[in-house]
């Protein structure tokens, strides 16, 4: 549905996209991220051709490209890009915004009262934007994109000064979004968020997409705990860990236990709950550590 082949974009000496690929399609959601200033704006600026690449393609559905005024026209009626909050008016109410947003795509606005009492919108939606919150505002951001109802979407920093009731209800109704088939993409510094919705999340780093993690495989399974280099130190003199495991950022200690026997399993717990103050989990890895794999940052 989406594909970038050999992007390169650079301000200046500035390399920010080096040469990147990548494929998407329809029913999929995702994650993008990476610390700020990476790219990942930039890379939706790309997508939406608000920026035209030094190099490389946007191709959509196979045949479109950012050609012709004409061909970008085609593709602007399938794609939206998430609004900044300071590109809200005034002097408009929410359902005002809500009704440009599903004219000028959907061509219908039938669908917004529903999209309203999903958001739990009805309070405020009529009232001018001036007298919103910041999460009111972006909530409102939000319901222009479903009310927009594109079959893509780019959302940078969807959740931005959300509280946590509000992040909830928008990650459900992006599960909803993607089960209707539509392919989003999510730039966001809510890592852990990502791992509810997202199908695949992309690092981003020196231009390139240096990990793609897919949430839908069957994972390896890790005992995790976070240790000080001392305490893990000790551990490798006390006993043989296992070849494939990490010490993510010189912090968490992770021991794959798939191939395991039971008893084997059951000493590495023992050993790991030798250290009190620590907690021990189990599961997949998750955005966050490799997050902190990658860019050796603590949450
Ligand atoms: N118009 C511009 N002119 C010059 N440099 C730019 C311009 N826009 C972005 N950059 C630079 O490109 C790099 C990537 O910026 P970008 O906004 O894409 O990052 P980001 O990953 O979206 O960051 P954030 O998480 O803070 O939103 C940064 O170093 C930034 O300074």
């Amino acid at each position: 549905m989406l594909k970038l082949k050999n992007v390169s974009v650079a301000y200046k000496e500035n390399k920010v996209l080096d040469n990147l690929s990548l494929t998407a399609s329809k029913g999929e959601i995702i994650g993008l991220v990476a610390p700020n200033g990476t790219g990942k704006t930039t890379l939706f600026h790309v997508m939406a051709n608000f920026l035209k690449p030094d190099s490389g393609n946007v191709i959509f559905n196979e045949k479109n490209k950012y050609k012709s005024e004409k061909e970008e026209l085609t593709i602007h009626k399938q794609l939206a890009t998430f609004p900044d909050q300071s590109d809200l008016f005034d002097e408009l109410s929410g359902v005002d915004h809500m009704k440009l947003y599903a004219n000028m795509w959907k061509g219908t606005t039938d669908h917004i009262q529903g999209i309203i009492e999903e958001l739990h919108m009805t309070d405020y939606v009529k009232r001018k934007t001036r007298t919103y919150s910041l999460g009111m505002r972006q909530r409102l951001c939000f319901a222009m994109m479903a009310a927009a109802d594109t079959p893509i979407m780019l959302m940078d920093e969807v959740m931005n000064g959300l509280d946590v009731a509000n992040v909830a209800l928008i990650s459900n109704r992006l599960i909803k979004m993607k089960k209707e088939q539509k392919l989003i993409f999510v730039a966001s510094h809510l890592l852990e968020n990502l791992d509810l919705y997202a199908d695949r999340v992309l690092f981003l780093k020196n231009g390139k997409i240096i990990h793609e993690q897919d949430l839908n495989e069957d994972n390896e399974t890790y005992l995790k705990m976070a240790l000080k280099p001392e305490q893990y130190q000790k551990l490798k003199v006390d006993y043989t860990l296992p070849a494939e495991h990490l010490y993510i950022a010189k912090h968490l200690l992770c021991i794959p236990v798939q191939e395991m026997s039971m008893t084997e399993q059951s000493k590495w717990i023992e050993r790991l709950l030798s250290f009190k103050d620590e907690e021990l989990t189990i599961g997949p890895l998750g955005t966050v550590e490799y997050y902190e794999k990658y860019y050796h940052e603590k949450k």
